[in-house]
């Protein structure tokens, strides 16, 4: 503050103004897929005269945005990407050029493109063009953002969110099977909101025979409802579920090789898509190969036991939310959170770094992450 002149003076510097950008960003959260949140600022003199955000995919990137925003006031100003601007002819041209057209004199960049093929090709064309370029400017907030389209840049399989909902003694349902509700509305809530935000949710055919769940979003603003499998290797669900009438999302079964054809026509003629793989069982590597090749960049998988404990036994995951209610239902055949065959001695255990602990109503929410390495 600068108390002599009695105002304040902020000092706003990149960072001030990176962060703008990355809130632009957010704003499309789960809106762009499968393209990344991209958000961008133009300053001139400390004066913004041009932002924008990508808002969906196919529409104009971030730059169009401020780039049109500021006109010829971007002459001679400093603009602010979250993401490397584009250098390749996709559904629109190619930021970098535009950027360079617009005559802006320095260029502030957070993350870098993790596309292998394009990756750090915006950054040369700018420099080439004379443009100062600064990168790497919020650039661990940057990549969190898009940790979705990182990953399956990198991976080519979808990120991996394993969502669980469990009881203050670890069970998600008594020993009779009753699970309604072990957590409250708020926490539910919640549940949907992250559900919107992947591309496609996932089941094991145990819960789906014992739930005969939705696996909808039920947000008045819900914009998004995402592909809902599952995991059934012999196709025992039942052409009456409730989601294959629902005229909501597509319902996608994944299936062994030497699943019934009569059960997968039966299944197909109630609407779902039925994918048989190669293989008689399911592994989690082949599941998650499957869904990369047909763009499913993010994944919600919300259980039983069995399907999380093979995540686990793969240690197929990158973010894990554990919710827990303040009940206790004991019961030596209660479920457990976690099936499969787990670990023998501690030291094997999988490590998680807690990152967020919230209350939601009367129950907590634990956000973590697989220790790296
Ligand atoms: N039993 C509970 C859950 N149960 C999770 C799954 O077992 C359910 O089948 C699935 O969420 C139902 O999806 P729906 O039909 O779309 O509502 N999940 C929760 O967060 N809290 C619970 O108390």
């Amino acid at each position: 503050l600068d108390g002599a002149a009695g105002k304040a003076v902020i000092n706003m510097n990149d960072e001030t103004y990176m962060n703008f950008a990355l809130d632009l960003a957010v704003s499309a959260s789960g809106q762009t897929s499968p393209n990344p949140l991209v958000g961008a600022v133009i300053v001139k003199n400390n004066q913004i005269v041009g932002m924008g955000a990508h808002l969906k995919a196919g529409t104009p990137h971030a730059e169009v945005h401020a780039v049109r925003m500021a006109g010829d006031q971007a002459q001679g100003a400093t603009a602010y990407v979250t993401l490397e601007p584009c250098s390749h002819y996709g559904r629109t041209p190619p930021c970098a050029d535009l950027l360079i057209e617009s005559r802006v004199d320095r260029v502030v960049v957070a993350s870098v493109d993790p596309n292998p093929e394009v990756k750090g090709r915006g950054i040369e064309k700018l420099k080439a063009a004379g443009i100062t370029v600064e990168v790497g400017v919020l650039k661990e907030k940057a990549d969190k953002i898009n940790s979705f389209f990182f990953h399956y840049m990198k991976t080519a399989t979808p990120y991996v969110t394993l969502k669980a909902a469990a009881t203050l003694d670890g069970k998600t349902a008594s020993y009779t099977g009753s699970s309604k509700w072990i957590t409250g509305e708020r926490a539910r809530e919640d549940v949907h909101l992250n559900r919107m935000k992947h591309d496609a949710i996932l089941i094991g055919a145990g819960t789906a025979a014992a739930d005969d769940p939705s696996l909808n979003v039920r947000l008045d603003h819900a914009f998004r409802q995402p592909v809902r499998i599952i995991l059934d290797t012999s196709l025992r669900t039942s052409p009456t579920a409730k989601m294959l009438h629902d005229k909501g999302a597509p319902v996608w079964i994944i299936c062994g090789s030497g699943a019934d054809e009569k059960r997968k026509q039966a299944l197909e003629a109630a609407g779902a898509d039925i994918i048989k793989l190669q293989e008689e069982t399911i592994t989690i590597p082949v599941l998650l190969g499957k869904l990369g090749e047909k763009n499913i960049q993010s994944l919600y998988v919300e259980g039983g036991a069995a399907v999380h404990g093979s995540f686990l036994d793969a240690a197929a995951f990158q973010e894990l939310h554990y919710y827990i209610a303040p009940k206790l239902i004991g019961g030596k055949t209660a479920f457990p959170v976690f099936g499969g065959r787990g670990i023998a001695l501690m030291e094997e255990a999988a490590e998680l770094v807690v990152e967020s602990t919230e209350t939601l109503g009367e129950d907590m929410k634990i956000t973590a992450f697989p220790k790296k390495g």
